[in-house]
């Protein structure tokens, strides 16, 4: 066993946001220490484990990130690899150390809530050991808390604050990418890396918010060096079964750099991007990039995005051809993401709530979420003040409202854990100001579980954009879950692909399939009837569910509801919203968004 101190930093590079080795200004730093050992990890926070909503989907995406990442080290040096450590970071952090003489801990900053206060103790734990904390950005493309000091210390609400303050920090131009390295020095031998010799913490692992996906025998925190006791990436033992996960998308940063080198090779494509152009019906291939889930991870660097659509973006300008422009090309939908991290990193929790939130207007929503617990935690819990929004709410998220254009989109959500802008738009329009009038928080949630990209900032900002909660306040701009679907796909192949019961319907009929005669519903072998809940019905070999509601006339109690809310002028932080007393304002108001109840569709 090796004991003697090492004569050169000892260096444990923590990867969090960041499963690359290409362009990352933290392990760059590690790497220019010079260190006698480095030691990459990954801790297997209970946190993110029981207490974040994560599907089958993303579990795969991560472990196959992790994987390839492992891959990566050990073919650079076969020594390495990524050691995955099984216990929260707060308390593992500090043994290792110890353990393995630590001289220098480094990551990516991450200035999402729970990672904030999270680093603020491991760095106050690092300090007291002795430890040197080296923390670089690297995951958007300017630091979140930089572009809110440059925006007056406030958080940036629109694309032009953001575009103004990133001006102001190098002329909006993000730092250059880094390449990846050539060598990576070992780790200690495997005797010191051995982790039998300490103790375990206790692990939190009530309540489990993934518990429904938890079929098979939890063990991930059976050991501190995993089950295998070889630091090994989890892919057996966290207890879900991963055959659920039908996602055809893939994780790592091979990937990743494979997707981005085919879009930057398409470079009319590049160039003439324009988001508001791409179909939301498209598939297989998709219209957009589909790099989200890689920028999530950090499988995918987005420094290295931005630049690399940059060089093609000049090469056309210089050819004189046509190219796009900010907001709605690609830079701009960067710029997008970057927005959204700079309006979360000054408010904190308080940005995943409208609860206490000072830029979320209060909408009197149905099924709003209980204010916090006895502990001060807002828990997941709503108020069930609507059986029928309640069920509205369920239909939803498992695809079976009877709108075709919305089924479609929430199955290929649930089966593929990605869907367009665009899908995403028409179903946050459709469960909150444009249809069922069901709080965002709710859609939030079925989002952040089933999304493959899901990034807080990202997913609570644009649900509260679609709203109109923040962001965004045309709400009389309300997307139709027939007309819209129509417009891009007249034919009806996304609702053939994920509503199959509907394939054989005339595209007359394939949005609004309660329209077609009893005849035709026979010919083409799919009742509609029901709710989508029960079996089938006797003569047909499918039955598809009759529209939970009449669409036009939710639409205008939506609007009036938006508006009276608006007139209200309430915000998440106002002393009515949180002590409950906000009720009064909305209570015997024929226009309260809450108030009336909705007829059944005319079939
Ligand atoms: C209700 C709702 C929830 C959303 N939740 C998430 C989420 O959890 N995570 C997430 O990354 N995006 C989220 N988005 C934003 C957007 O839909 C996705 O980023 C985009 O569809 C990803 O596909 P793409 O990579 O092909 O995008 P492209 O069009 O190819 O854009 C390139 C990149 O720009 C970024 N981007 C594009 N549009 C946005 C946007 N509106 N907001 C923030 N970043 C953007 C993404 O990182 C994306 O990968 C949400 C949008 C809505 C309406």
């Amino acid at each position: 066993m090796e004991t003697r101190a090492a004569s050169n930093p000892v260096v444990l590079y923590w990867h969090r946001t960041d499963l690359r080795l290409h362009d990352s200004p933290a392990l760059h730093a590690a790497l220019s220490l010079n260190p006698s050992v480095f030691i990459p990890i990954w801790t297997w926070d209970q946190h993110y484990v029981y207490k974040a909503r994560v599907g089958p989907n993303r579990w795969k995406f991560l472990l196959e990130c992790q994987s390839d990442l492992s891959n990566a080290y050990t073919k650079l040096n076969p020594k390495q690899k990524l050691h995955v450590v099984r216990e929260g970071p707060e308390t593992v952090l500090p043994k290792l150390w110890e353990h393995w003489g630590v001289t220098h801990l480094v990551f990516e900053k991450d200035t999402d809530a729970y990672a904030r206060d999270r680093d603020n103790e491991i760095m106050q734990l690092a300090r007291k050991a002795g430890v040197e904390v080296i923390v670089k950005m690297g995951r958007t493309l300017f630091d979140p808390d930089e572009i809110v000091r440059k925006n007056n210390g406030k958080p940036t609400m629109s694309i032009t604050q953001l575009e103004k303050a990133a001006v102001k920090i190098n002329n909006g131009n993000p730092e250059k990418p880094l390449g990846p390295p050539k060598s990576i020095p070992n780790p200690w031998d495997e005797e010191r890396m051995d982790l039998s010799s300490l103790k375990r913490d206790s692990i939190d692992n009530q309540p489990d918010l993934n518990a429904e996906h938890r079929t098979k025998k939890d063990e991930q925190y059976s050991d501190l060096m995993g089950p295998t006791r070889d630091f090994a990436v989890p892919w057996q033992d966290i207890g879900i079964d991963l055959s659920q996960a039908t996602t055809p998308h893939r994780g790592g940063e091979q990937e990743a750099l494979r997707i981005l080198g085919d879009c930057i090779k398409n470079e009319g494509y590049i160039g003439r991007f324009e988001k508001p152009n791409t179909s939301p019906a498209d598939f297989e291939p998709q219209s957009t990039t589909l790099l989200s889930p890689h920028l999530h991870f950090g499988s995918l660097s987005v420094r290295k995005f931005w630049w690399d659509v940059q060089g093609v973006l000049e090469k056309q300008r210089k050819a004189k051809k046509p190219v796009s422009t900010v907001p709605t090309n690609l830079p701009g939908q960067l710029l997008f993401r970057d927005m959204y991290f700079a309006a979360q990193a000054p408010l904190g929790q308080s940005f995943s709530h409208t609860y206490g939130n000072e830029v979320a207007r209060f909408i009197d929503w149905h099924l709003q979420t209980n204010p916090p617990n006895q502990d001060g935690l807002i828990d997941g819990s709503y108020d069930v003040d609507s059986q029928e929004a309640e069920e509205w709410f369920q239909r939803w998220k498992e695809g079976r409202t009877g709108f075709p254009w919305i089924d479609a989109l929430m199955r290929q959500l649930k089966q593929e854990g990605w869907i367009h802008h665009l899908g995403r738009h028409s179903v946050a329009c459709f469960l909150t100001r444009g249809g069922c009038y069901v709080s965002w928080e709710r859609g939030a949630e079925v989002f952040e579980e089933l999304l493959i990209d899901h990034e807080v900032a990202c997913n609570v900002g644009n649900w509260m954009w679609l709203s109109c909660t923040a962001f965004f306040a045309q709400f009389y701009r309300c997307y139709s879950p027939i007309a819209f679907g129509k417009k891009w796909d007249p034919e009806g192949s996304l609702i053939r692909r994920y509503c199959p019961e509907l394939g054989k319907f005339d595209k007359k009929y394939i949005y609004e399939p309660w329209k077609a005669p009893i005849a035709d519903q026979k010919k083409w072998g799919c009742r509609i009837t029901g709710d989508g809940g029960s079996s089938g019905s006797e003569d047909f070999e499918h039955t598809y569910p009759k529209p939970m509601f009449d669409f036009n006339e939710r639409r205008e109690i939506c609007l009036a509801g938006m508006k009276h809310a608006y007139g209200v002028g309430l915000h998440g932080n106002d002393i009515k919203v949180k002590d409950g007393s906000w009720k009064k304002e909305f209570e015997n108001d024929g226009e309260s968004g809450r108030n009336r109840p909705a007829k059944r569709q005319k079939t």
